[in-house]
Parts: structure tokens; sequence; C-alpha cells
């Protein structure tokens, strides 16, 4: 007989509002209700791996693959097994629900703005990805972004050669998910604006730094606002710095809409030929109002640039300390790319070695370490409980992709694990690792994260020899809603030309 839970659980009262440091998902579960399962926590041992400390505490194997914590006024219900995460997706009604956004949803009506993909819901949001799913998700439009993006890999990889020289000692490259931060936020806006921002030059606009700031501001703000009674937030300091954060970030965005409106305006006029990518499509086909393209296009920009950046950092982290992966990747990118060759679209599909390494990558670091769901349609079974309708579950694929049950030697970089044909892959619960999400609610930007990952990761390769940070610095990852580096990932890149001719000096370089 299923039972509805929690069922005769006592009451959850928050005792500590601390976050705890020793593992990488307290954010869910600091507020717990028994100090005996604090202890626990605590004495959980860390795990040692070769070339970093990884200090994973799976609350799962405390508590088992499912219990209820409290955020604030939010109680969560936590889904920690792949068996169970796949069953919670699996019950998802046609309007998939997150987690209700109050916060952001609040801003949005206070100033009259639309919602877009992430805060919206029910059939509005339904109709909305339907006209922003096509060029964002279908290959044949994603594939025409990649001479836009390789644009910017030039350039990046003109700016490490730059810092190396200027403030790298001819070697090192300090603060690389800042940089990589920089070109995500260069590459989306090059595909959904049509428009170079300058984040790769030497100084960058004030505009641009200004945009940078509020995201950063918005996503530190917003799990401290969620902590209060929505009540009370307009009596909160920080709610006022939250909207201001909001107001800047919409700002720049309209500005950019405008912009693009003109320059259409301005061919109509002059009868030319108007043609163009994303937002002149979205501007052109009129489908949406322009304050839901604004509302839209601001959450694209929001949800694309930290995830795409922290990937990248993370791989090339862990690659610094593999230098036989990292030859591996070498080999297959010259010979798909002999000489000078750029890859494009066609020979990113030829680099399976590539993507397995982006897909171990968010296996080990996924980005996106837990994701809400709340079940507005129906009860829902989970294991042997019955949930109610408007339950807040929170799936933990963090802790499950660690799981040696589906991932053997789970701590270690392998990414022949996800190779076609290797024994181990057929055996993956399918919902073991998955980053991107599941369903008609998984990620919008999935083809173009990609594709900008590939196309960086392998010119990146392809020019340098990365190797870890001399000073030994070991980088933990923590949440910061994303799951993102603790302290800065520093890198040496050592030019492969210059080793081949010199190789002496190139080894020798000693800081
Ligand atoms: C490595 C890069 C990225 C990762 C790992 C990632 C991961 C995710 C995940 C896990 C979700 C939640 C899916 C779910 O709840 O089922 C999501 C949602 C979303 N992502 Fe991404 N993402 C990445 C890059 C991007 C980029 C570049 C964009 C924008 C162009 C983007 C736009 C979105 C949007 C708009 C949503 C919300 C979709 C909705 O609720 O309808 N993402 N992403």
């Amino acid at each position: 007989m299923k039972q509805i839970f929690p069922q005769n659980e006592k009451k959850i009262i928050p005792l500590y509002p601390v976050k705890c440091l020793l593992c990488v998902q307290c954010y869910q579960s600091f507020w717990e209700s028994d100090w005996r399962r604090f202890i626990n926590h605590i004495k959980h041992p860390s795990k040692i791996k070769k070339g970093g400390l990884l200090r994973i505490n799976p609350h799962s194997k405390i508590y088992g693959p499912l219990w209820k914590s409290k955020y604030g006024p939010l109680v969560v219900v936590n889904v920690a097994s792949a068996e169970l995460i796949e069953q919670v997706l699996r019950q998802e009604g046609r309007l998939p629900v997150r987690s209700d956004m109050p916060h952001w949803r609040s801003y949005r009506e206070l100033r009259n703005q639309a919602h877009g993909p992430l805060t919206e819901m029910g059939a509005n949001w339904q109709r909305i990805r339907s006209i922003l799913n096509p060029r964002m998700l279908k290959p044949k439009h994603v594939s025409s972004y990649a001479n836009t993006i390789n644009g910017v890999v030039t350039d990046f990889i003109d700016r490490v050669a730059w810092l190396r020289e200027t403030s790298g000692q001819g070697v090192m490259v300090n603060d690389l998910t800042g940089e990589l931060y920089k070109f995500a936020f260069e590459g989306i806006c090059s595909v959904l604006f049509e428009t170079r921002m300058g984040c790769m030059n030497n100084v960058v606009p004030e505009e641009t730094q200004k945009f940078i700031f509020s995201v950063g501001e918005m996503f530190r703000l917003s799990p401290m606002i969620v902590l209060f009674p929505k009540a009370v937030w307009p009596y909160m300091p920080f709610w006022k710095q939250f909207v201001a954060a909001w107001d800047n970030l919409f700002r720049v965005a309209e500005e950019l809409v405008k912009q693009k409106m003109e320059e259409i305006q301005g061919k109509v006029n002059l009868d030319q030929n108007v043609e163009g990518a994303y937002l002149t499509h979205l501007l052109l086909s009129d489908q949406m109002t322009v304050t839901e393209i604004l509302g839209s296009i601001t959450e694209l920009l929001l949800a694309g640039v930290d995830t795409t950046s922290n990937t990248i950092s993370w791989s090339l982290y862990l690659m610094a300390q593999e230098p036989e992966i990292q030859e591996q990747l070498y080999q297959e990118v010259i010979s798909v790319c002999p000489g000078d060759k750029v890859p494009n679209n066609d020979d990113i599909a030829q680099m399976p070695y590539l993507k397995a390494i982006i897909r171990e990558t968010l296996r080990l670091y996924p980005v996106v370490p837990g994701n809400a769901r709340v079940t507005v349609e129906n009860e829902i079974v989970v294991g042997d409980h019955l949930f109610p309708k408007n339950t807040l579950f929170h799936l933990c694929h963090y802790a499950v992709s660690y799981d040696e049950n589906i991932f053997p030697d789970p701590h270690t970089f392998l990414p022949q694990r996800w190779l076609r044909g290797a024994e181990e892959k057929s055996k993956h619960h399918p919902f073991g690792s998955v980053p991107f999400g599941f369903g008609i609610r998984a990620c919008l930007g999935r083809r173009v994260a990609e594709l900008e990952m590939y196309l960086l990761l392998s010119r990146l390769i392809k020019q340098y020899e990365i190797r870890p940070d001399p000073a030994g610095t070991t980088v933990l990852p923590v949440t910061r809603t994303l799951l993102c580096p603790a302290k800065p990932i520093n890198l040496q890149f050592l030019d492969r030309r210059v080793e081949q001719e010199q190789p002496r000096k190139a080894a020798g370089v000693s800081l």
C-alpha cells in the first residue's frame, strides 16, 4: 500500500542556517531537523582523487535515495537515485514546472516585463518554447552559427596569447574561468544579437562590464532572497540590489534589441534584403511582441554564459592533469583538421573523443547539480510513496553521477566511458547523468553550447598543450546556484609550435 510521504514524519525545524563547507550539495539540506544527522554528515569521509581533493558527501549515502529537507520557506523532497529520478521525470505532465522562481517572477511583475522560457509556466511557456526552439535546437540552424562562433574563438585564442605575454610570464593564463566567461558572453551575444560586444578586447566596454556584473549580482542575491517570505522582500536591502541588477540586465538587452530594430528598419527603408539569425528572425516573424522577445532574449543570455564557461573551465582543468587524454584529443583534432584548417560543424561530427571529453566533464561537474520539479497536474508515485500534487522535488543529479554502481571508478576522468562501443556505455543507466535535463523542458541552448565548447576546445588543444598550475593549486567545486569553481583556475598554455621547434626552451620555462 502506498503511503502519503512524509506521513508521521516529525516537522522539520530549521536548526542551523550555516552553509556546510564539507560538500557541494549542502545548499539543499543545511537546514536539517536532527543534530544526529548533522554529526553523521560531517563525519562522512572525504574522497581523495589523484590531482585533486574532491569533497563529495553524497547525502544519499546517509539518508537513502529519498529525503526531506527545508530551505527557507520551501520544503523539498530530494531524489537521489537514477531509478527514482527517471520515475519523477517520466511522470511530468504536458506543461512541466521547475520551481516557480517567485523572486524572478516578482521582478517581472514589478516592472511589467515579460517572462521568458526560464520563468514562464503553463500554456504560455509552451507557446514561447515552440517559437524559440527551432533556431536554437534544429541542427541545420545551429550549424549555421559555426562561422560566427569561430570568429569569437579566433579572438579568444588571440587573447590567450596576449594574456600569456602580458600577465602570464609567457606561459600562464590566470583566472581562466573569468576569461571563458567573457568568451561565452561574447559567443552567445554573437548568436542571439548578431552583434559583437567587445569582450575579447583588451579593455572591455563599460556597458558590457556592467552587464556581466549584474548577472553575477543577480545570481549571488537569488538564493538569499528565497530564504525569506515574499511579503518581507520590499523591506530587505538586498531585494533593492536584486531589482537594480535586473533593471540593468533588461536595460542592456533592450538597448541591443532597439539597435537591431533600427538596423532592420534602415534596411527596409533602403529596400535592402533583411538577413540575420536569431533576433532578426524573432523580430521579423511577428510571433512575439517586442516585450516578449526582450523577456526571452534576456533569459537566454542569463542561461547561456556561466553554464558554458564553467564547463569549458572544468574540462581544461581536468585535461591539464591528464596528458594522455590531451594527446589523444590532439591526435584526433589534427587527423580531422590538419595544418591550418579550422574545424567546422562537419569536422566536429568526426571527433567522437572531443564529444566524450565534454560529456565526461559534465558528469563530473554538472553545471546544474540539482534540478527542481513541481508536479502540478497529478499526484505522483516515487519509490514506495505517493506524493500529493505540487510537491517540490529536487533531483540530485550530482550525487547520482558519482554512483559507483552506474559509473565504475566514479571519481576518475574517463572520457572513454562515452565512446560508442565502450562496454560500459551500454550499461549506463540513462538517468545516471542528464546534464542538459530531460523531456520537453530540457535545456534550450544545448546545441549552441555544445557547438561553442567543441569549437573552442578543439582549436585550443590544437595550438596549446595545457599543463597544471605549477603552484599546484587544487580547485574544488561549489554551488552558487550553478556548480562553479571555488577559486580561480590558473593553467599553463605551452605553444605546441614553439615546443616542436625548441622543445628544451618550452619545457624549461620556469616560473
Ligand atoms: C554547458 C552548457 C549548459 C548546460 C550544462 C545547461 C544545462 C541546463 C539544464 C540542466 C537545464 C534544466 C533542464 C531541465 O530542467 O530539464 C537548462 C535549462 C535551460 N537552458 Fe541550459 N545549459 C547550458 C547552456 C545553455 C545555453 C548556452 C543556453 C542559451 C542559449 C541555455 C538556455 C537554457 C534555457 C532557456 C533553459 C530553460 C528551459 C525551460 O525551462 O524551458 N542553456 N539548461
